[in-house]
């Protein structure tokens, strides 16, 4: 194992991801940033450099556990504070784990600006992957509006709300196409995108040799949008999800929600005289963003020989049953550990769409989560009282709320939404989906966990009971082990894990604009255990002002 040192440095640039040019946040100057490299057991060190001159900035690496180092997890309020302009914090923290990840900004909807890029950790020299491939391609998936972040987040937070709408274009490794398409023979009413250059969109081709496998590694940052890829006339093997080996199934599409990241195998066995459409769609919610396409370029052909045949249709975005075929189709590869048999504690966490003067917000047993000023990480290791006021949030919402229908007391509160958990114990979570304000929805909203992978015990229609029918719908023999989960319309999502990880970790749905709503809860997990914290990651707030009168970390 070794320590990669990388010198970052962030600012804003103007960049034309889908040709149309509009001001984004990049690293080293570059959309989406640089690739990270390692092998599992490496040291990751980031000197990363705030280079945007008006406000703060953290990087969150996810998937990656932190084990040990919660203060590098990168959530801006939980974890640490923001890091100042023209200021420089060093984010170290080990890659345990072998896999497809990203990272991302966590501050305000940065996220949503560009801050992105891959993160990919191989196995540890001498260890070897459950299967086999001749070469490897990344995809790191994103949505893209022209809007900017300030327009969303004071239209989100204005009353009457103002949504975000659907995103403009989607973009594959940062590119994408507005107002053409590269397919526009087969789309009629389009323009035919042109290619080459070294534009920012110029379309992504993917060179492949005839008769290879190659192992494709895909992984989402959309906003907003839930995702289905597909490839023209070729089949995909999943074998991972969310750095975890999964058993092996074939798909001809594979859906990819906000948070996810998959591997699959693909092998070109196909007509070696042409090349393939890479087609990536919107499901979940009505379309009214045009697919990204790409092209799977076998050499020696022209890498822009378009394919003679229609790019692959995206299947209907509300055929739920195919998404829910899909989802429970993943468990986990022989040999993976499977699910303590019994848990702690069950917390169970009810998804509304609120109301709060005026303001439509997403709140979980009724509580509108609401970020503090002084990151918890800093206050809750120095028990200052003021980090935690108000009563614990309930681990219940009842049995009394009907979930298919629209709240009938549509108001809200806020508040922290901070479960605190003691060390070492099994924690089930179960996420429990409703109708939203408006008759007859229930939308989509994928989970992602910081700081731990959980089990993803099953799946159910409805209310939850927790009764016999329930648990016997929860499969704890081969259960996936992920770190984002989705709850579909109407349904339940049952999740456990083991709370042996202290530090204060982010639990909230990875839609940008859902979180800035509200859309998430915090574990304060085993604090007593958490090791000395680097004063440079917390000295703001109340932390400082208590560093300052003699306290230590
Ligand atoms: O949070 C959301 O707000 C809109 C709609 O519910 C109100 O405009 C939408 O589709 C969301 O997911």
């Amino acid at each position: 194992a070794k320590a990669r040192h990388l010198k970052w440095e962030v600012s804003h640039m103007f960049w034309s991801p889908d040709c149309e040019e509009k001001v984004l946040i990049g690293i080293n100057g570059q959309f989406p940033g640089p690739t990270i490299r390692a092998k599992a057991g490496d040291t990751i060190v980031v000197e990363l450099k705030n280079g945007l001159h008006t406000e703060g900035v953290v990087i969150h690496w996810h998937g990656v556990r932190q084990i040990g180092t919660p203060w590098a997890d990168g959530t801006a309020a939980i974890s640490q504070c923001a890091i100042n302009p023209e200021e420089t914090f060093t984010y170290r923290f080990v890659v345990d784990k072998p896999g497809t990840y990203f990272y991302h900004g966590h501050y305000g909807m940065q996220r949503a600006a560009g801050l992105y890029g891959s993160l990919i950790v191989d196995v540890a020299d001498g260890e070897e992957e459950p299967f086999k491939y001749d070469g490897e391609l990344n995809l790191l998936l994103s949505d893209w509006y022209h809007d900017s972040i300030y327009n969303q987040m004071v239209g989100l937070s204005s009353s009457p709300m103002r949504w975000i709408g659907e995103p403009q274009s989607l973009l594959i490794n940062g590119r994408g196409q507005f107002n053409c398409s590269l397919a526009a023979a087969h789309t009629p009413g389009t323009k035919q995108c042109t290619a080459g250059g070294n534009r920012h969109c110029a379309p992504v081709i993917l060179p492949v040799e005839p008769n290879k496998t190659y192992r494709l590694r895909i992984a989402s940052t959309t906003s907003l949008a839930s995702l289905n890829l597909a490839i023209g006339n070729h089949k995909l093997t999943v074998v991972e999800a969310d750095g975890n080996y999964v058993e092996p199934f074939v798909v001809d599409d594979m859906d990819i929600y906000s948070g996810d990241s998959y591997s699959v195998l693909l092998t070109t066995d196909q007509d070696p005289s042409s090349n393939y459409w890479v087609s990536i769609g919107v499901r979940g919610r009505t379309p009214k963003t045009a697919p990204a396409l790409a092209l799977l370029n076998y050499r020696p052909n022209r890498g822009f020989k378009l394919p003679a045949i229609a790019p692959p249709v995206t299947p209907l975005w509300n055929d739920t049953a195919h998404s829910k075929a899909f989802t429970t189709h993943i468990k986990a590869r022989a040999g993976t550990p499977p699910p303590p048999a019994t848990s702690d504690r069950r917390i169970e966490l009810l998804n509304t769409q609120n109301k709060l003067d005026g303001h439509i917000k997403w709140s979980i047993n009724n509580v509108s989560m609401v970020l503090p000023a002084t990151p918890y990480l800093g206050s809750l290791k120095l028990g200052l009282k003021t980090a935690l006021t108000a009563a614990r949030p309930a681990d219940t919402f009842g049995r009394a709320y009907d979930v298919t229908r629209p709240p009938h007391n549509p108001n809200t509160t806020t508040g922290d939404n901070v479960y605190v958990l003691r060390y070492n114990t099994t924690v089930d979570v179960v996420l429990q989906n409703a109708n939203a304000l408006q008759h007859n929805v229930s939308e989509v909203h994928p989970w992602h966990l910081h700081g731990h992978d959980f089990w993803v015990l099953g799946y159910g229609e409805g209310a939850y009971r927790g009764d016999a029918a329930d648990a016997a719908r929860l499969n704890l023999v081969n259960p996936p082990l992920r770190n984002t989960a989705v709850i579909f319309p109407y349904g339940w999502t049952a999740l456990r894990f083991v709370a042996d990880n202290p530090g204060v970790w982010a639990f909230h749905c990875h839609i940008e604009p859902h979180l800035h709503m509200g859309m998430g809860v915090i574990f304060a997990e085993a604090i007593d255990r958490v090791g000395k914290v680097p004063k440079e990651a917390v000295s703001c707030g109340a932390t400082a002002t208590a560093l300052m009168n003699g306290d230590h970390l």
